[in-house]
């Protein structure tokens, strides 16, 4: 071990160095560290806007539990659970009107992920929008709503920070935990697009930004 851990370990909020933090959390999996950073006030001023025509809200699990997540989405599609199952639908419920439009900072910011990830034709038509705020947290799951797994998925972290577990194909395959943080963007898919993956209760916090929640854009070809 080095007497002194580079700056950006001991520092990982000032890590001016876009992608100190890089890793890749399995093959064809991507933490592609900061790449949200400079465009996140862009990025929450847009979440505001969609959430007040289609506002978030805790949606039901198929068994009948309320999810702990507040979600809404934008795009030609937005992901619903309910007691009729999970599925991907053109209109909000909740409004009886089309999703809001995906805004065209989100759909470039995924599309350079997904391509810096090594998934270059990335054009997602579903983003779910979820915001966590302390103690919420989304248990282990794959994501497998979507018509072609050969699409990538990218997801995109915006205020407080988290800790994002990452399995593998099979619910008991081993977890790593890997602390996301504001700005971050973690792009998977190819061998790795069925992996099991969640997040921890989160921690109290307030961030400049976004208060005591963390946001979190997952972006998705589903149709
Ligand atoms: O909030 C996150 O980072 C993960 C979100 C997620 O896995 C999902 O919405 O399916
Ligand atoms: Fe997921």
């Amino acid at each position: 071990m080095p007497p002194h851990p580079p700056a950006t370990a001991s520092f990982p909020g000032l890590d001016l160095v876009s992608g100190a933090r890089d890793r890749m959390l399995a093959p064809g999996a991507m933490l592609l560290a900061g790449r949200a950073r400079a465009t996140a006030p862009e990025l929450i001023a847009l979440i505001e806007a969609i959430a007040l025509a289609a506002p978030f809200r805790r949606m039901s699990t198929p068994g009948g539990r309320t999810m702990s997540v507040a979600m809404t989405n934008c795009g030609a599609l937005g992901w619903l659970s309910d007691a009729r199952g999970y599925r991907y639908t053109p209109h909000d419920p909740l409004t009886g009107l089309p999703w809001p439009a995906m805004p065209a900072a989100f759909t470039t910011l995924a599309g350079k992920a997904a391509a810096e990830a090594g998934y270059p034709d990335f054009a997602p038509d579903a983003c779910l929008i979820n915001r966590y705020e302390s103690g919420t947290r989304l248990t282990l799951h794959q994501d497998r709503n979507e018509r072609d797994f050969g699409q990538p998925i990218v997801s995109i972290s915006l205020g407080l920070p988290a800790i994002f577990l990452w399995g593998g194909p099979t619910r008991t395959d081993p977890i790593q935990r890997v602390p996301l943080e504001h700005g971050d963007i973690v792009a998977w898919g190819g061998q790795a697009r069925l992996a099991h993956h969640g997040i921890r209760p989160l921690a109290e916090g307030t961030h400049p930004l976004t208060g005591r929640a963390r946001l979190n854009l997952t972006f998705r070809r589903a149709g």
